[in-house]
């Protein structure tokens, strides 16, 4: 199933730089993994904004469920998400 999803990241001000640079570090390496796989099938920058749009690959809802709660930076985002379905005018076989 594809989702369409949202972060927008707010780290606290106040935390310190090492510890915000070890967290985004691990959020890349966790990323990097999950679109190697597939899972995350695309995701962007959305500009001006500390927020990406990202698509989701995932099994069911429980699973999308899991990926983001394992986010490094899921303590500091918040996240809208949109299910998708194939529209009827797609050439994407794999839109689904
Ligand atoms: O910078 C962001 O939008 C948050 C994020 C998601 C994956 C990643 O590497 O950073």
């Amino acid at each position: 199933m594809l989702y369409h999803v949202s972060m927008t990241v707010n780290i606290p001000t106040d935390m310190d730089t090492a510890t915000v640079e070890e967290i985004k570090a691990r959020e890349k390496v966790y990323s990097l993994d999950l679109q190697r796989q597939g899972i995350w099938r695309h995701i962007w920058r959305v500009a001006g904004q500390y927020e990406n749009v990202s698509i989701f690959d995932c099994r069911d809802h429980l699973h999308l469920h899991e990926v983001l709660m394992g986010l490094p930076l899921y303590p500091y985002m918040n996240i809208s998400i949109m299910p998708l379905c194939r529209h009827p005018s797609s050439m994407h076989e794999d839109d689904k």
